[in-house]
């Protein structure tokens, strides 16, 4: 197959050839006979985008979402890996918790990894004998899952990682530096009516802060690869580049704010919660210019009858695996980050932090994990779009650019309209 007339982030106007599921060459390239000619119009062609925090929910929370669905929304956004967090039912936490997860992961129609978790009653020999994405999210503080562990536990798997060269993501906050005093009294009524800020205030800016220090003083003393998951504070974000750490953000953190609550609600519940606009312009900033590593969703989907409840009852959590790349090549639109930050973001960064050799980048070699995108056609997002499970967005009527095709491996998973047969493949097999 030859792709004629793509656009690369870097400007650069490109043929490119795939064979056998490979990029097999990038250039101008001449057609040969009988070969498939596939006309990109001069649009932007992306790598696959990679997104290494999702929580497909499968198995135990089928009611959320699934494998099939999950991987469905993932392709329909230019996503063609992702990597899958460990508090699903039963967890995570050894190796037939893992195989459990790996049985249903072989219905993604896209490419996955699979994360190990942390629990007191975590088997890490087990654990550690399959082929983990990552160890994590390790939970520093409770949320959806009740997965927050002590201090030392965290060392102790800090440092079993660090022997075995599996990198560590951490949910990096300290449930000391919750402010209780903001979840007290009258928090409004269920969903939309709820008063959703109080959430922001309770789980404060400094808790993420101090955890992120402590995360990364653990990895300086065990040797063990941190990286901070969902930062939301330009502090944290400044707390793991000091130390030595690698860290994500997430787009809810880039394009939402404390001041979105007022119509979000329980919508807008989340972990690390929403913070102010100062401070999510200062993690936009940190994004444009390059100390943000990786964009990650966090994809945490709640159905709208576990979200119509009051601020307390509500899980935490938004889906936004689909709507990840949109958004940010919206921003492209806007003229406020180029495609090429948005190529490193979602692609060639995650493929380096988590090494993985034959995704992220669009050269000779590379797996042909590809995304078409006209820059021309930005459209509203709007959740009844969307392929989740989930059938609301927190980015409703915010403006994004979906992608004209999804390839995994030279095959289309989604043409802009159907899903193809294709079959994902865990990266780490
Ligand atoms: N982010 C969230 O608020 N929720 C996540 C868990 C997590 O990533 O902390 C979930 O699984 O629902
Ligand atoms: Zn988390
Ligand atoms: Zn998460």
């Amino acid at each position: 197959m030859r792709i004629e007339n793509a656009t690369l982030a870097d400007g650069r106007a490109v043929d490119v050839r795939v064979e056998d599921g490979t990029v097999e060459a990038v250039g101008d390239l001449d057609p040969v006979a009988d070969e498939e000619t596939v006309d990109a119009e001069g649009n932007l062609l992306l790598p696959g985008a990679i997104d290494v925090h999702v929580h497909f929910r499968e198995p135990g929370f089928e009611h959320k979402e699934t494998w099939e669905t999950g991987a469905r929304s993932a392709a329909a956004g230019g996503v063609t890996t992702v990597a899958d967090q460990p508090n699903t039912d039963p967890t995570t936490t050894d190796g037939a918790g893992f195989d459990a997860k790996a049985e249903r992961a072989a219905n993604a129609c896209i490419d996955y990894g699979i994360n190990g978790g942390v629990t007191a009653d975590w088997d890490p020999d087990s654990l550690f004998d399959r082929p983990l994405f990552a160890l994590g999210e390790v939970f520093l503080a409770d949320s959806t899952g009740d997965m927050g562990i002590e201090a030392d536990l965290f060392a102790e798997a800090a440092e079993r990682a660090g022997e075995a060269g599996v990198p560590v993501t951490v949910h990096a906050e300290d449930a000391d530096l919750f402010d209780e005093s903001a979840i007290e009294g009258d928090l409004g009524g269920v969903g939309r009516d709820a008063d959703a800020d109080a959430w922001s205030a309770y789980r404060t800016a400094e808790a993420e802060a101090v955890a992120v220090e402590r995360a990364v003083r653990v990895g300086g003393e065990t040797g063990a690869q941190i990286h901070i998951a969902h930062t939301s504070t330009p502090e944290g974000v400044d707390a793991a580049r000091d130390g030595g750490a690698t860290c994500e953000a997430t787009p809810h953190h880039l394009f939402l704010s404390r001041d979105d609550l007022a119509e979000l609600g329980t919508y807008g519940r989340m972990n690390p919660p929403l913070r102010s606009e100062t401070r999510r312009e200062a993690m936009f900033e940190r994004l444009a210019d390059g100390r943000i590593d990786v964009v990650a969703t966090d994809h945490a989907p709640h159905t709208r009858e576990e979200k119509e409840q009051s601020l307390l009852d509500a899980p935490s959590g938004v889906p936004g695996v689909e709507t990840m790349v949109p958004l940010l090549l919206g921003a492209v639109v806007a003229g406020d980050l180029t495609a090429e930050r948005v190529r490193d973001v979602v692609a060639a960064n995650p493929a380096e932090v988590f090494d993985l050799p034959r995704k992220g980048r669009i050269e000779a070699g590379a797996d042909a994990d590809l995304a078409l995108y006209d820059l021309d056609v930005a459209r509203e997002i709007r959740g009844a779009d969307l392929h989740s499970n989930c059938d609301w967005t927190p980015f409703e009527g915010h403006t994004g650019v979906f992608p004209e095709w999804t390839m995994l491996r030279g095959e289309f998973v989604w043409d802009g309209e159907e899903f193809g047969a294709v079959a994902g493949e865990n990266v780490r097999d």
